[in-house]
């Protein structure tokens, strides 16, 4: 019986985002499975090319003549069937292509290697030297050429040797057809392992001498060394071994011979290390934490259930909760994922995790290599990581039984993927945690709006803990009106009550968090004169002011340009920086409070490795007084001596063009303030702001989270935001921007005419083209269009979206040009 596979290719055109029939060749049969990675022919030439087996078959619907599998590239489908479902259903809530989704779910560290090899053919293997002679006066000096490099390199080279010559594709193939040579796809089939090199005697210690003798050997002076060693040693890595002793890698190989070592491969677990510590504490659980825990560990083994909705106040106690869950987990053989946001910002809570369960506490991040990716991977599978705690890829790790996955601080963006496939990992740990009756708990002090609003609608187990674990109360924000401040002469960007806090602060022997959320110097560089703003040259963003290097930067992508004393359009000398960043914070305190020690932590000063560890672990160590920093102090800090946190500008980030910018202010108001007094010192919290009114910031104030979600809700309701409609933004951008323009407007009137052959006569659910709030990045001008579902059915216009942008991709849109699709994106900038 004939069988087939069907398969998606690794390419990344988008016409070949579809399955692919191969017929499995007799010596493959019983070898290839659904999830199997194999390779095929594809392309021009044939190429021997990556692919994924999603079905196999044994009948044809069509009688075609097909291609056959190549190979196949590993023992074991590297896929399973789960994962394979997560990849059409990814596919088809987030409109990307297959191999975007693949790559996501791909084990990492793996990759395959493959290149032509070229050889003479047995035809002329078999001339006899005449007519060799013959054949070469018939050939050119490059065809003469090519003849003398394959015999030179033993009868066989790779092509890419030969890629220097013009039009060498052409004639090889042109060789190729005349017989004279060979042609032949080879691979290597790499997978990024290391492996460490163990070493030891063959025959016991005190045998050994007898064995030499016996057998007539005479070791010479280096490898007579190595075996006195490994008499004393039981085992050596051999590149300890060359280390230790300046042998050479000759000496050991040739003691393998004599079949006086054994060498032996073994895995090496590349774990990355840890460079925060913490001490450990002593803790029971309150009441509210362990009923949060019984709720979780009770329903642990039921079908169908509900994820659950941890909603805790800052310092409640929500990690303890956490790992408690997973203790319980752990000791009926179930495994845990726990996703953090962006995993860099939380070495203390990796820390705790740590402390408490050791080394099956594995780390998965982007940042790592892909070789400790490979060996996170591994030791998953050895069932040698128990529990892993990584940012939102971390949830496609290959545990063989996992029974937890928790999402912290869930109402972190950072949860949205901005790569394709822009997924939520809220979203996919539902699909996953429901397919598998996975308990997923979703813990925040600030729930999202959309997911507490489908809290109250049912679909979550909502679980609240309203006390902070330490008993007291949460600490007393005071608004200070900037407004009045400046009445009273007072200029600094310190309000005097913030001032004075700052210095009871420190008389009592406490610490300071101070919460900026710009980083830099300031915000924009401009003429007072003419009004001239400094612009980045690649992106429609004004520069950021860096002091020490006096230059302006792009945080978009990067570009800085030193600032001029005279301004390039009026040449007048009044070009000043405007606006407050947190380099500014450090210096103005520096003046006003002279002999405090500060620390800044913004992306500025935690880009180098390890600096960020060396921040926390010097204000833990109380060797500063003061921290400052942009949100990234909101993530789960935990320092027991921080009774003060002064907010300098909350509604700076009210006036954010975003319809979720409210959100994120209440959000990091909350969060920020519950830095303070999470020990037995109780906390406070200084808020400046020049908006007194704005419910995000009343309602902040009193941690009011109801209130202010009523307010929010109505708001979102009246204009037909989430979690009301599904919002589809499609993004066009390209470095000619008539062409952009052309392409996006093509796009619209193609949806226009598949939707009027609908019947559908009213697009107000259209919004767009436009040009993007940020029309231009990194020299790519960008213009979107933005679907609401209202009075649409949401399949139906994804159907039409996704027919127009990839199906018939090549059709509607030119070559240059980028299309971006993100389903509910976190900002429409
Ligand atoms: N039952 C307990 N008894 C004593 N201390 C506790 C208890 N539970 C938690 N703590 C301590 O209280 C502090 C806050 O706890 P934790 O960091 O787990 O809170 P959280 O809810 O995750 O905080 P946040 O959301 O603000 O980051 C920690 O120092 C923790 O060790
Ligand atoms: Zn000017
Ligand atoms: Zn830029």
């Amino acid at each position: 019986m004939e069988k087939y596979a069907k398969v998606i290719v690794r390419s990344n055109t988008f016409h070949t985002d579809n399955l692919f029939t191969y017929k499995i060749p007799e010596f493959l049969k019983n070898q290839i499975y659904v999830g199997h990675r194999v390779l095929v022919p594809f392309g021009k030439g044939n190429k021997p090319t990556e692919a994924f087996v999603f079905k196999i078959s044994d009948t044809l619907e069509e009688d075609i003549k097909l291609k056959e599998v190549v190979d196949v590239l590993d023992e074991e489908p590297i896929f399973k069937l789960e994962d394979l479902e997560l990849v059409n259903w990814m596919k088809n809530r987030y409109l990307c292509t297959y191999i975007d989704c693949i790559n996501l779910i791909y084990p990492k560290g793996y990759k395959v290697n493959n290149y032509k090899v070229v050889s003479l053919s047995d035809e002329v293997l078999n001339l006899n030297e005449n007519e060799f002679t013959d054949l070469l006066s018939s050939l050119d000096d490059i065809q003469k050429d090519i003849i003398s490099k394959i015999n030179i390199s033993k009868g066989k080279l790779k092509t890419e040797k030969l890629k220097k010559i013009p039009n060498i594709n052409y004639i090889l193939d042109k060789m190729s057809k005349k017989n004279i040579i060979n042609l032949k796809w080879e691979y290597k089939n790499h997978k990024n392992e290391k492996n460490l090199c163990y070493i030891s005697l063959s025959i016991e210690a005190d045998e050994v001498d007898d064995y030499l003798k016996k057998n007539k050997i005479n070791l010479g002076v280096k490898q007579k060394e190595i075996v006195n060693f490994l008499k004393n040693n039981d085992r050596v890595e051999i590149n300890d071994l060359i280390d230790i002793l300046k042998a050479s890698k000759q000496s050991i190989l040739s003691l393998q011979n004599k079949n006086l070592i054994d060498i032996k491969l073994e895995d090496y677990y590349r774990n990355p290390e840890n460079a925060y510590t913490l001490e450990q504490k002593e803790i029971y659980l309150n009441e509210e934490q362990k009923n949060a825990c019984n709720k979780v560990i009770s329903e642990m083994f039921d079908q169908n259930k509900k994820p659950y909705m941890l909603h805790g106040v800052t310092g409640s106690g929500k990690t303890e909760v956490y790992m408690e869950i997973i203790d319980y987990a752990l000791s009926q053989g179930l495994d845990s994922i726990v996703l953090v946001p962006e995993i860099a910002l939380t070495p203390q809570t990796i820390t705790r995790f740590k402390n408490r369960f050791g080394d099956i506490v594995g780390v998965f991040h982007s940042q790592l290599s892909e070789g400790q990716k490979h060996d996170v991977y591994k030791a998953i599978k050895a069932g040698n990581i128990r529990i892993l705690i990584g940012a939102r890829s971390a949830l496609f790790a290959p545990f063989n039984s996992l029974g937890v996955i928790i999402i912290d601080e869930f109402h972190e963006t950072s949860y949205k993927s901005e790569k394709n496939p822009k997924f939520s990992a809220i979203e996919v740990a539902k699909f996953i945690s429901n397919k598998n009756d996975i308990s997923l708990v979703l813990g925040s002090a600030t729930p999202s709006i959309d997911e507490y609003y489908k809290a109250k609608n049912g679909e979550y187990n909502l679980i609240e803990i309203n006390q902070r674990a330490n008993k007291n109360p949460l600490p007393k924000i005071e608004v200070v009106d900037m407004k009045e401040e400046l009445n009273k002469g007072n200029k600094s960007i310190f309000s005097f009550k913030l001032q004075d806090e700052i210095k009871q602060a420190i008389k009592n022997n406490n610490q300071v968090i101070l919460f900026l959320n710009r980083r830099g110097y300031a915000s924009f560089v401009s003429c007072r004169s003419c009004g001239y703003v400094f612009q980045c040259e690649n992106c429609d963003i004004s520069l950021t002011y860096h002091k020490g290097k006096n230059i302006g930067r792009c945080h978009y992508c990067g570009y800085e340009r030193e600032i001029p004393k005279e301004c390039p359009e009026c040449s007048s000398i009044y070009v000043k920086p405007f606006g407050v960043g947190t380099q500014k914070i450090e210096e103005e305190l520096k003046v006003i409070f002279p002999e405090l020690k500060v620390l800044r932590m913004d992306k500025d000063t935690t880009s180098k490795k390890g600096s960020l560890e060396e921040i926390l672990n010097k204000f833990k160590n109380k060797e500063a007084d003061i921290l400052i920093g942009t949100q990234m102090l909101s993530k789960g800090l935990d320092f027991d001596n921080v009774t003060l946190v002064g907010i300098l500008s909350a509604d700076m980030m009210l006036n954010f063009p975003d319809f979720k910018s409210f959100e994120t202010t209440f959000q990091l108001i909350t969060q920020v303030s519950g830095r303070a007094g999470r020990s037995d010192k109780e906390g406070k919290v200084v808020l400046q702001t020049y908006d007194t009114d704005h419910y995000s910031i009343r309602r902040a104030i009193n941690y009011d989270f109801e209130g202010f979600y009523e307010d929010e809700i109505k708001i979102r309701k009246a204009f037909g935001y989430a979690p009301f409609n599904n919002m589809i933004s499609v993004v066009v951008s390209g470095e000619n921007e008539n062409l952009v323009k052309k392409n996006i407007q093509n796009m619209y009137d193609s949806i226009i005419y598949l939707l009027k052959g609908r019947g559908i006569t009213d697009f107000e659910f259209i919004l767009g083209p436009n040009p993007c709030s940020i029309s231009k990045i990194n020299q790519n001008y960008r213009w979107q269009i933005l679907f609401k579902d209202d009075n649409i059915e949401i399949n139906l216009l994804k159907g039409i979206i996704k027919y127009i942008c990839i199906t018939k991709r090549d059709v509607v849109f030119s070559k240059e040009i980028n299309i971006s699709i993100d389903i509910n994106p976190n900002s429409v900038l």
